[in-house]
Parts: C-alpha cells; structure tokens; sequence
C-alpha cells in the first residue's frame, strides 16, 4: 500500500539574499516513513529541512516562494501560529542543546509553555517522553540532577525527549548523530525505528551508511536541487542519475 503523505513541497525556492539555495523542490515526505536528505557540504539539506517548519523565518533576508502543505494545510499560509506549527513539528539538532535545567524541567518546558500545569500530568509527560527517547532507565533516579551532567549521547536523547514532550507528528532531525560517538550514534539509530511508527522522521545525515540503514526514502540533494528521490534501498542500488552514482560511490564529495 503506498505511504500517506504528511508533508509536499511544491516548487519550492528559498533566496538567502542573492544566493538561490533551494531549487524548485516539491518533495513528499510520507507518514510513519523516515526520509533521508543526503548530498554534500552546502547543497541545501539543512536549508530544506529548516522550510518544513518554517525556521528560515527566523533568518534576516530570506525569501521563500512555493507551498509546503502538512496534511494538505499551507504551513506559510500568514495565519499560521509558527508556535504551534513547531509544536506538530518538532526538531533535533546536530549539537545536543539541553537547558541548563534540570533533567525533569527540559522535558517538562514545552508542555509547561503549551500550559500544562498539573504535576502528576507532567510527571505522566516527562516519564512517557524520556521513555520514547530511550533514556528513562539511565536517568528515572536522577530527574532533577542537571541536564548537563548527562554524556553527550544522554543529552541527545534527552533533546529528542524534550521533543516528543509536546506530542509533534514530525520530527525533523538536522544530524542528529554527527557529533556522537559510534555507540550512542547506533542507540538513536534504534530509537528511530521505533518512533517512525509514531512520528513521520525526516533526518539529514553526511553519512550516507546511516541513511542505507535506517532511512525508507532517500534525496539526494546537490547545489540546491533534488537530483533523485527514491526508496532508499532503489536509491542506493539502481540510481538513476549519473550524478546520484558519482555521489554514492564516493566519487565527489
Ligand atoms: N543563515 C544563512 N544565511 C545565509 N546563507 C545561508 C544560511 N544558511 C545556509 N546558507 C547558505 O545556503 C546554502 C545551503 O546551506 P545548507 O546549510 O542548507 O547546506 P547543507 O547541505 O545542510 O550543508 P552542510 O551539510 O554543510 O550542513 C549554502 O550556500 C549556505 O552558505
């Protein structure tokens, strides 16, 4: 049965100034799949993914042309509240950036901002995320020790955690593992898989081996442009475009 789609761009183009960094890109991203961008230093993966919920805006001078719809609603129709549109789709980025709180307070801080102020309802919340994000057995006895103490794996988890707290359907995750170490980086990989059966996961990865083994579809992005998007293993298998085939056999970048 084919995927649903939960997220299409359509013809999307994204200016920083003068610099055209986003190509005419329409590109579904499917529910409950996890697709991956992939392609070299400055094609544009991050940018991209930073459209789907709308973090662009945040960045003086850009200029955005085309839709992106989530289930079938233009996200920069001007009536969209961004707060809430961040709340359904979330986002994990490459350095784990905890707050200099407590384990407890950084998951609890979303669903406190959204107004949740009953205690055994966040308990509920806090325990329920960080057992999603895999970490509730290493830190159940410690929840109000600092976030910082936690390796850098932990906070990772903990990152994601404090994403899953405020109930998104999306998570966007901007190398997620770059900066961990290859145990910590397998223990998120695991934790994937599982929440793309909750979640629908787009993540951007330098790593091509992490996106053959976790990602259901694959784009290869270059200078601002989607090559080729496929099911990953067609992708990396039976690429269609020269380009992909230079790329995946390690021949640029
Ligand atoms: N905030 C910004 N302001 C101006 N230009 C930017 C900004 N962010 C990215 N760019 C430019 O947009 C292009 C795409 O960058 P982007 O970070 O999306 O690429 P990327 O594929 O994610 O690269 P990397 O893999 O190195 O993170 C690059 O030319 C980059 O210099």
């Amino acid at each position: 049965m084919e995927a649903k789609t939960k997220i299409s761009a359509r013809s999307l183009n994204l200016y920083y100034g003068e610099n055209h960094a986003l190509k005419d890109i329409s590109l579904d991203l499917y529910e409950h799949k996890i697709t991956a961008f992939i392609g070299p230093s400055g094609c544009g993966k991050s940018t991209f993914l930073k459209t789907l919920n709308r973090m662009n805006d945040l960045v003086a001078g850009v200029k955005i042309d085309g839709t992106v719809l989530l289930d079938e609603e233009d996200i920069y129709d001007p009536q969209v509240d961004t707060t809430l549109l961040r709340k359904k789709i979330g986002m994990v980025f490459q350095q784990p950036n905890p707050f200099p709180m407590s384990i407890y307070d950084n998951v609890a801080y979303g669903p406190r901002i959204h107004g949740a102020k009953n205690k055994a309802r966040l308990d509920e919340i806090v325990e329920s995320s960080l057992r999603g994000a895999a970490l509730w057995d290493e830190v159940s006895d410690r929840l109000r020790k600092p976030a910082l103490g936690l390796s850098g794996g932990q906070q990772q988890r903990l990152c994601i955690a404090r994403a899953l707290a405020v109930e998104p359907e999306v998570l966007l995750m901007d190398e997620p593992t770059s900066a961990l170490d290859p145990i910590s980086t397998l223990k998120i990989e695991d934790l994937m898989d599982d929440l793309k059966s909750r979640y629908t996961v787009a993540i951007v990865t330098h790593n091509m081996q992490q996106a053959a083994r976790i990602a259901d579809y694959t784009a290869f992005f270059l200078v601002g442009e989607v090559v080729e998007y496929a099911a990953t293993d067609e992708l990396f298998t039976v690429p269609r475009d020269k380009r992909t085939e230079d790329y995946i056999t390690g021949r640029f970048g």
